[in-house]
Formats: structure tokens, C-alpha cells, sequence
């Protein structure tokens, strides 16, 4: 099910705080870094933020900037993103600013929480999730029911490592202001959890005034059926090696990413690279590592075309190599259709072994691109 793009936003002290136990909010950011907030915000959907942060900050979050709400109207957009927040409890006050400010506001709820928000009147739509609230049904809904796209979430602590914790962070953009709080009571960016467990990738890093940005995008597969963010991230790299083929009219156009557990990149390929003309895109990937990696069993391989069942120009298809590689999660995004070889079922092969098959029809557009000249 298709979520919105998730970018996770905060400011944090050096000793790892996003507040201190105060009554007022803490200013981490400095004047240059809450504008950028605000240009992020204005770029948004929506913008999501834990009943924790309405209760401890009585938030308005609003894109502050009339000129940045002038070019959203211009453009069809409301002229503030859609607010939304979570609580379990549904136990919110009803005068809190966020409820009366801005545009258009959604709280998803537990089935209790809703009966609660519902008897004190907040004025919001509420969305019910069932007894526990499930951030992918939160996600789905906010893609499908309200059109979120891009979705920028303002913490706090807990909601952000939930999200990241899920895999279901596309970005994080976290300030670090140079402050200490040094109070344990106060709020933490991130708790305890299940995090990935290689690197992120650091994709920039900027000095606003004293503070400093840095973006990263996690890394880390998923383990089972459901794709994490990252699993969407390497299958967008196989669609753009899938470009780099050089072309043909008898042979797919192809690109593969093999990824470790931990998020390293191992080995990437694409159809008829090197000037071999027959090789396919797993097979140049797998071909560069040591079949005796320790990675490989725990590792995932992106491929644009779910790998290939049957083949004439080489012994082995790509299904067995992976097979005989360990591998045993596969990521695609296009099922194989009859141009080359009549009900190839890679997919089918692999999955009777065991394999983890996980195919994310969201990128079909992007994988069948460098292919549109092909038959069928
Ligand atoms: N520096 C910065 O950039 C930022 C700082 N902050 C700071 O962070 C602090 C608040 O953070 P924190 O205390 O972690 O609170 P959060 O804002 O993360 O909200 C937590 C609340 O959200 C609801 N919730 C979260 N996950 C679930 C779930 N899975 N199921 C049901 N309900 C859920 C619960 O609400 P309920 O209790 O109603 O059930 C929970 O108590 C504040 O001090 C604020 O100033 C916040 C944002 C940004
Ligand atoms: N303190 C802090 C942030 N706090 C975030 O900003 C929200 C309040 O926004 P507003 O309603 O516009 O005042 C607050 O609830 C929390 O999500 N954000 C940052 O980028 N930097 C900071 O230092």
C-alpha cells in the first residue's frame, strides 16, 4: 500500500534533548533554521505531530510566511498543510491552539480514544485505527483517504522512533543546536528500540547561523513482506541503473542492488554492463562478490524485473543464482511479461525455495521505462 513520503524533523540539544522539563518550549533552532522549518513545512502536505508535543508545546503549526501561503494557494494548494496528530488516548484539550488555527486537522485514534475525543468536542475529523493504533494503516490512510504525498512529521521523541524504528522514515532532518539540557527528566529524541543496524546515509549537512543541519535517509531492508522506506530507496537505484543499459531490442533493459541486513551496499549491476551483451543485471551484481560473503544470506536484491526463470545465453537464470548465492529476500517491481520467454515465473521459482518475494508495483512505471520500445 502506497504511504506518503515521510520526512522526520527536530531539533536537538548535544546531550541528545529535544526540551528541557520547563514551562515554555525550548528555542533549539536558531531565527535562519525555524524560516527553513517553515519553507519545509510550506512544501508539505500535511504536518504530523504526537499528543505529547500538543500538550507540552500548545503548537500552532502553521506555515508562517504569507508569501510561502500565497504561492501554495497559487499553486491549487490549501493555503496550510493538513495538521495532523495521534493519540492513543484520545484525552486532548479542546482549546489547544492546534485545534483552532490553521486549515484542515485529523486525529487518528485507538477505537477508545475516539469515544474520548469525540464526548469533549475536539473540533477535528477523528479516524479510529482499531483497539492499537498501526502507523502503516495511518500511513495508507493518509495517502489514499486525505491525498498526502509528502508528509513532514515534527516529533516528538516518541513518534519519531516509532518511525524509524518501523522503517517507515524516508528522511530525517535533525538540527543540532549547541546546547546542553543535561536534565534526564526532559524529553529525548530518540528512546530505546529495534533500530537498523549499519549507517545511515548522511545526504547533507548545512550550517544555519550555530546550528547545524544534517539529512540523512536510513538504509536498512525490510525482513519480511512489508517494504521499509529504504526497501523503496534501493528499488528507485535498480530503476535508475535499469537506464544506464545500453539499449537492445531483443533483451530487457535491467538494474540490480545487492544490500546487506545492515543497510551496506554490496554490489550493484545492470544489463549487458562491461560490454558482456548477454549478461543480466543480478548476475553482473552477484558476480562481484565472494559467494563465501557472510552477507549474502541476510542480505536483499533489488531488481527492477523480478529475476529471470529460464535463459538461453548463459547456464544458470538469474532465480538459481540468487539461490545458490544464499540470498533469501528478493525486492522487484515488475513482474516478467511474455516478450522473451513465455510464463517466466522467476517470482514462483524463488518463493518455492523460501525466498521472500516482495514486489512494489509502485515502481512498475519507473522499471518498464528503458523498456517501452520492446514488444508486448
Ligand atoms: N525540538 C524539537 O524539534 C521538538 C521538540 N518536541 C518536544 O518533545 C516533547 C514531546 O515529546 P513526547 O513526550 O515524546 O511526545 P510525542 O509528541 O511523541 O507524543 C506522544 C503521544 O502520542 C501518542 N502516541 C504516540 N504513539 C502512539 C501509538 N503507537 N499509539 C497510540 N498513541 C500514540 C500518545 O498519546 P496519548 O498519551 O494521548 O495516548 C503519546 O503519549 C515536548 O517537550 C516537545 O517540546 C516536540 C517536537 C519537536
Ligand atoms: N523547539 C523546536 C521545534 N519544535 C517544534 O515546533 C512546534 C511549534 O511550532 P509553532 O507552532 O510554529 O511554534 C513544536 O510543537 C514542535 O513540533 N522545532 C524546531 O524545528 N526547532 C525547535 O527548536
Amino acid at each position: 500500500m502506497p504511504h506518503p513520503y515521510v520526512l522526520l524533523s527536530a531539533a536537538v540539544s548535544l546531550d541528545g534533548y529535544l526540551d528541557d522539563t520547563g514551562p515554555d518550549r525550548l528555542l533549539l533552532s536558531s531565527p535562519a533554521d525555524f524560516d527553513r522549518v517553515d519553507e519545509v513545512r510550506a512544501r508539505v502536505d500535511a504536518i504530523l505531530i504526537g499528543a505529547g508535543t500538543i500538550r507540552a508545546d500548545n503548537p500552532r503549526l502553521l506555515v508562517n510566511s504569507e508569501k510561502r501561503r500565497a504561492a501554495r494557494t497559487a499553486a491549487g494548494k490549501p493555503e496550510y498543510p493538513l495538521k495532523v496528530t495521534v493519540s492513543g488516548s484520545g484525552d486532548l484539550d479542546p482549546d489547544a491552539r492546534f485545534w483552532h488555527t490553521g486549515g484542515d486537522k485529523v486525529l487518528y485514534t485507538t477505537d477508545r480514544g475516539a469515544d474520548r475525543a469525540r464526548a469533549l468536542g475536539l473540533a477535528t475529523d477523528v479516524v479510529p485505527l482499531g483497539p492499537d493504533l498501526d502507523w502503516r494503516r495511518l500511513l495508507t490512510h493518509l495517502h489514499d483517504v486525505r491525498g498526502v504525498r509528502r508528509l513532514m512529521v515534527e516529533g516528538g521523541g516518541l513518534i519519531h522512533t516509532q518511525l524509524l524504528t518501523q522503517g517507515l522514515a524516508d528522511e530525517l532532518q535533525l538540527v543540532l543546536a549547541p546546547l546542553f539540557v543535561g536534565d534526564p527528566r526532559a524529553p529525548r529524541l530518540f528512546g530505546p528500540g529495534g533500530y537498523q543496524g549499519g549507517r545511515l546515509r548522511l545526504l547533507e549537512s548545512r550550517q544555519i547561523e550555530d546550528v547545524v543541519l544534517m539529512r540523512y535517509e536510513p538504509t536498512a531492508p525490510g525482513t519480511g513482506p512489508l517494504p521499509t522506506a529504504a526497501d523503496h530507496h534501493w528499488l528507485t537505484l535498480a530503476c535508475e541503473l535499469a537506464e544506464r543499459c545500453p539499449p537492445s531490442d531483443t533483451a530487457f533493459s535491467v538494474g540490480a542492488v545487492v544490500v546487506a541486513a545492515d543497510g551496506t551496499e554490496l554490489a550493484r549491476g545492470h544489463s549487458r554492463e562491461a560490454g558482456d551483451p548477454v549478461v543480466h543485471a543480478e548476475e553482473a551484481a552477484l558476480a562481484k562478490l565472494d559467494p563465501a560473503d557472510p552477507r549474502l544470506p541476510g542480505a536483499t536484491v533489488y531488481s527492477s524485473l523480478e529475476p529471470c526463470a529460464r535463459r538461453a545465453s548463459r547456464p544458470a537464470p538469474c532465480a538459481r543464482l540468487i539461490l545458490d548465492a544464499g540470498v533469501r529476500r528478493v525486492v522487484t517491481a515488475w513482474r516478467e511479461p511474455d516478450t522473451f520467454v513465455t510464463d517466466a515465473d522467476g517470482s514462483g521459482l524463488l518463493a518455492a525455495q523460501g525466498v521472500e518475494v516482495v514486489v512494489l508495483p509502485e515502481h512498475e512505471e519507473r522499471a518498464q521505462a528503458p523498456n517501452r520500445h520492446l514488444p508486448g
